[in-house]
């Protein structure tokens, strides 16, 4: 009876051990938009996830009391911009993730996003830095390629930058490419894995599809997967027809990026996935972030792949990628030296 009862109490010590160790608090920024309900709904399905934080300027609380219904264990709490509601989403979150923002309309480049986007995830990313500033920060708002320098100069300039912590979410692009070329060749897309390196907007997106699992694709039908790799979210920007741009192809890829952050800070090994980081790999050419595989850790960032072996053809989309990224990621420091 006493060693029934202690084997209960052992299991029980475990089971409690076991989910304060993997307590997690996951805020979004931007919760009630076309990617953050859904992102929000598979963060609120995620079992690493003990408290889910719901921000918006309008209808936060509405979405969090909807998700709260859902039996899963976490909790959910909707904020709203008055009085201390940033503050305190923020507050206590491992893991960030910004989708505020707003999207393209056809016929836009991710880089007209700028005017608007710039200062929201400026705003934003003051407020982190200062409510949560060991919190990994995914940035999803566009254009990417200069929201994330944005954040980084946000925090230097409070002294709490650390460039492990600060990811691009590019999930999307990698997502897509398996997806593309599984259509191509009638494969399984979860048997793809096409590395993309890079940026996230048109040429600065780079599939390497020499290192893929079809790596003799050559001529038209490359360069028709290239191309629409690389313009993929014009396709669905287009079929939305001034609706938005992808969101729940968005969603899957920020709550898989969250996932795999999740994973790593609760000790799995060779977590691996594509994110636009602070990179020392093209920095002697004067660029700061590249996307490229990135192995995660506890505190992030833990080891950044190389692009490895890439063959003519797509060291001239490197090239092109690199003249682009350079020129967005310039705009993004220059905005908040500007705009501070
Ligand atoms: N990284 C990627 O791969 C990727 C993919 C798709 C979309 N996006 C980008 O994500 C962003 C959001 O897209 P969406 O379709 O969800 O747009 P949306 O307009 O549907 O939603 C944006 C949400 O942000 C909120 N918001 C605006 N300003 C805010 C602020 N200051 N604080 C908090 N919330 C604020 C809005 O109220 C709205 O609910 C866009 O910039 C889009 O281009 C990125
Ligand atoms: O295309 C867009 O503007 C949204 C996003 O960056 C995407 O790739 O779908």
């Amino acid at each position: 009876m006493f060693a029934a009862r202690r084997t209960v109490n052992l299991f029980q010590k475990r089971a409690f051990s076991a989910s304060a160790i993997n307590a997690s608090k996951v805020a979004v920024l931007g919760a009630a938009g076309g990617i953050g309900q859904p992102l929000s709904l598979l963060l609120k399905l995620n079992p690493r996830v003990s408290d889910l934080a719901l921000y918006d300027i309008r209808g936060g609380p509405g979405v969090a009391a909807d998700l709260s219904h859902i039996n899963t264990n976490s909790t959910v709490t909707g904020y709203n911009p008055d009085a201390s509601g940033l503050r305190d989403c923020l507050e206590g979150s491992e893991i960030i993730l910004i989708p505020a923002g707003v999207p393209r309309k056809p016929g836009m480049t991710r880089d007209d996003l700028f005017n608007t986007n710039a200062s929201i995830v400026r705003d934003l990313a003051k407020a982190a830095a200062e409510a949560a500033p060991k919190a990994h920060v995914l940035v999803i708002a566009n254009p990417v390629n200069s929201t994330v320098p944005i954040v980084a100069e946000v925090y230097k300039a409070r002294n709490v930058y650390d460039p492990k912590r600060l990811f691009g979410v590019t999930t999307l692009d990698v997502v897509r490419a398996s997806r593309f070329i599984s259509q191509v060749q009638s494969t399984n897309p979860s048997g793809e894995a096409v590395p993309v390196v890079g940026g996230h907007s048109g040429v600065t997106i780079v599939p390497l599809l020499s290192q893929s699992n079809h790596s003799s694709i050559a001529g038209q039908a490359r360069d028709a997967l290239v191309n629409r790799i690389q313009f993929g979210g014009d396709e669905v920007v287009k079929a939305k027809d001034g609706a938005g741009s992808a969101t729940l192809s968005m969603a899957m890829a920020g709550a898989r990026f969250a996932e795999s952050l999740l994973r790593a800070a609760q000790g799995e090994k060779g977590v691996i996935e594509p994110t636009f980081v602070d990179s020392p790999l093209y920095k002697d050419q004067g660029i700061d972030f590249f996307a490229s595989r990135v192995e995660l850790g506890p505190n992030g960032v833990e080891q950044i792949h190389s692009v490895g072996e890439i063959n003519e053809y797509e060291q001239g989309l490197l090239d092109a990628c690199l003249a682009d990224l350079k020129k967005n990621i310039q705009k993004g420091v220059d905005f908040v030296k500007a705009n501070p």
